[in-house]
């Protein structure tokens, strides 16, 4: 069995070294993957109502002009470009992730997007659990879609709060997992009886099938609330959008 299917508990009680090397490699391909029909699939699958979820992620943040911005697991740079607009020409954008095929999608939009404001975007190719940037360096960070698929978790918000400057937020966008049994039918269903049948049509079923087994072990808004206040940040609140199938993470360093 791939850590694609592992179960929190079974990865955490085989958790290695090795063990989340490998998981985190998988996801990293599985991304590259699914890199050249990621943005149509989120289009297609979501009715367009993905880019609302993603403008609200931004407004959450705070951003404003002239800041310094960090889109984390930016794959192919939605949130990245919404922070750029709100930056603007005096402030700069850095685009993280570790996908080469992710970032390369994101690079060629640019281009072809070429929005004056862009050009204050850096991609940069790293791991959101070992940040190339120093202590308190951002006036804010977005992270859409990111943090479920990031194997140490805890250490990806100990990151977060480490190069944010203080009074500053982060704003995560993911996947609810919801405590509701209706809602969480409702998106199990979704998952099972569209996205995955969709996506079998490209030869990605696998790929999407991973959707609900990240979901299944991913966090309740409550705890991710808790992980934000134990990685040291001074407030924290978990936001349910799109009828609860999807959630907000907003935490202030
Ligand atoms: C932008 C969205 C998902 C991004 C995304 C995140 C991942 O972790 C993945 C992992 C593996 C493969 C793909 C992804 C991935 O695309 C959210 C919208 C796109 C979703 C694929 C569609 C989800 C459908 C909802 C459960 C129901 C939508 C109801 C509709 C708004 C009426
Ligand atoms: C579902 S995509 C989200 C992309 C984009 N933020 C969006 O909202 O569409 C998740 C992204 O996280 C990246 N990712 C997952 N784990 C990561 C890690 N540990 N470090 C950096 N990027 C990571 C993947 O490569 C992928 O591009």
């Amino acid at each position: 069995m791939s850590c694609l299917q592992l179960s929190v508990p079974l990865l955490a009680a085989s958790r290695s070294k090795r063990t989340a090397v490998r998981c985190a490699s998988d996801r990293q391909e599985l991304f590259n993957r699914i890199a050249p029909v990621y943005d149509n699939l989120n289009d297609l699958l979501s009715f367009g109502q993905h880019r609302i979820w993603k403008r609200m992620a931004v407004s959450w943040s705070g951003a404003k002009p002239g800041d310094s911005l960090l889109d984390l697991c930016c794959g192919s740079g939605d949130l990245t470009f919404l922070m750029s607009e709100k930056a603007g020409e005096r402030g700069k954008v850095i685009g993280l992730d570790f996908s080469k095929e992710q970032l390369s999608i994101a690079s060629s939009r640019q281009y072809l997007l070429s929005k004056a404001c862009y050009n204050n975007i850096e991609w940069v190719e790293g791991d959101a659990v070992d940040l190339p940037f120093s202590n308190g360096y951002f006036d804010a960070i977005t992270m859409g879609y990111g943090l479920r698929n990031v194997v140490d978790k805890r250490r990806a918000m100990q990151e977060m709060f480490r190069v944010l400057k203080p009074g500053s937020r982060v704003s995560i966008l993911d996947f609810n997992k919801s405590v509701q049994p209706l809602t969480a039918f409702v998106q199990e269903w979704m998952i099972d009886n569209v996205v995955v049948p969709t996506a079998t049509v490209y030869g990605l079923a696998k790929e999407y099938q991973y959707l609900k087994t990240s979901i299944d072990t991913f966090l309740t808004g409550k705890e991710l609330e808790k992980l934000a206040l134990d990685a040291g940040f001074s407030y924290a609140r978990h936001y349910e959008i799109g009828g609860g199938l999807m959630g907000n993470l907003v935490a202030t360093r």
